[in-house]
């Protein structure tokens, strides 16, 4: 099945240029939205709870701060982008109220439209720009004259151009520089679930930790498993992202590409992709967007379990010694640029 890529020419800045803007959420992508929007010529106003700790740090970059229900009355376009868990109530208390035709409902990932916790009146335009990157890195690509790919989609499509006004949007976040697509809320909430779950980010802190375990429980120094099995990672990865895994396999050498090639479907077998498989089907049907509300809604005493037990994990200590010797590395989080 082909898709539809929109790029920069494909898209009028003016259309997002000509709206007020209210983003809901300061946060990783809240603040990488916000201020690229701002930089690109767009009228932005922040909409953030009265005690939120984010907001000295937009008020630091010169924004404007509201409550969200002042920021959404403002608004033409409402861009929500607070946790998933907190957009429902949100949604209900702060937004819903100042909704009014001709308005339009933005989201940057579909969890609350996709399991039916929003359901937005039927005269406002309801769409998503959800980039295919870290929030920081958003911004950072954004100020670096580069893009992430964003997907973009069209729930309900009352005025007849939310999706140009969505891809408008796009352009001012820099997603159009790398590419557009446009898909369906249903399936950018299916997909990005199951890759942050199964390859992003429980796929491969799962892999890099198992990994450094093997290696230091037979004995070898943490810090040669640590370069092995999680510095040198992203340069591996660098070579995928730039020209595919073939471009990797052209870099190694032969001895690691035989290596790859012979064992890497053992580590990654047929049990592991059936696992995949059920992990994607928990998505489907609803399973683990049930269970994940559930776990905020008892104060996530799971998360906040499995969360420590990441931090206290043998790889934090040596990876943390070592990047205090590569200032070019341990780049500190910002939500600036
Ligand atoms: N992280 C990412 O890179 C990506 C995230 N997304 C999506 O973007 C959305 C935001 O996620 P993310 O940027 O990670 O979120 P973060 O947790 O990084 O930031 C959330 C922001 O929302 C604020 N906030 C918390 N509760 C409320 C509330 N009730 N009303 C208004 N603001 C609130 C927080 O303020 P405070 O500081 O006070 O807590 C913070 O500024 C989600 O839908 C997510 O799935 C999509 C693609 C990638
Ligand atoms: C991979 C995690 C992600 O989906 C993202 C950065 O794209 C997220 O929800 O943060
Ligand atoms: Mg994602
Ligand atoms: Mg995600």
């Amino acid at each position: 099945m082909s898709v539809e890529v929109y790029y920069d020419d494909d898209a009028d800045l003016g259309l997002i240029q000509g709206r007020k803007v209210a983003v809901i959420g300061y946060g990783s992508q809240g603040h990488a939205h916000a201020l690229s929007l701002r930089d690109s010529g767009v009228d932005v106003v922040i909409g953030l709870p009265a005690g939120s700790k984010s907001r000295p740090k937009a008020e630091e970059q010169g924004l404007r701060v509201l409550t969200p229900a002042e920021a959404a009355a403002e608004a033409d376009v409402i861009m929500i982008l607070a946790p998933d868990t907190a957009q429902r109530a949100l949604y209900a208390e702060a937004i819903a109220p100042n909704l009014a035709p001709g308005k339009a409902l933005f989201f940057g990932h579909g969890f609350n439209i996709r399991y039916g916790l929003i359901t937005p009146p039927a005269d406002v335009d309801v769409a998503m720009v959800a980039p295919k990157g870290p929030g920081h890195l958003v911004r950072r690509q954004y100020v670096d004259g580069k893009g992430v790919p964003c997907l973009v989609a069209v729930e309900q499509d009352a005025s007849g151009t939310a999706f140009q006004l969505a891809l408008s949007y796009a352009k001012g976040i820099g997603g159009t520089r790398a590419g557009a697509i446009r898909t369906t809320f249903t399936e950018e909430t299916e997909t990005d679930l199951f890759g942050e779950q199964a390859v992003l980010c429980g796929g491969a802190a799962a892999l890099v930790q198992t990994g450094f375990e093997v290696l230091t429980e037979a004995g070898y120094a943490p810090e040669v498993a640590y370069f092995e099995c999680l510095h040198e990672l992203k340069l591996i990865v660098d070579l995928m992202y730039e020209g595919g895994i073939a471009r990797m396999r052209y870099s190694v050498s032969d001895t690691a590409e035989y290596g790859d090639l012979s064992r890497g479907p053992r580590v990654i077998d047929s049990r592991v992709k059936e696992e995949m498989r059920k992990i994607l089907g928990e998505i489907q049907s609803g399973e683990f967007a049930r269970e994940w509300v559930a776990e905020d809604e008892a104060g996530r005493p799971n998360f906040a379990k499995w969360r420590a037990e990441g931090a206290a994990h043998p790889i934090e200590e040596t990876g943390q010694k070592l990047r205090a010797m590569m200032s070019w590395v341990d780049r500190p989080i910002t939500e600036t640029a």
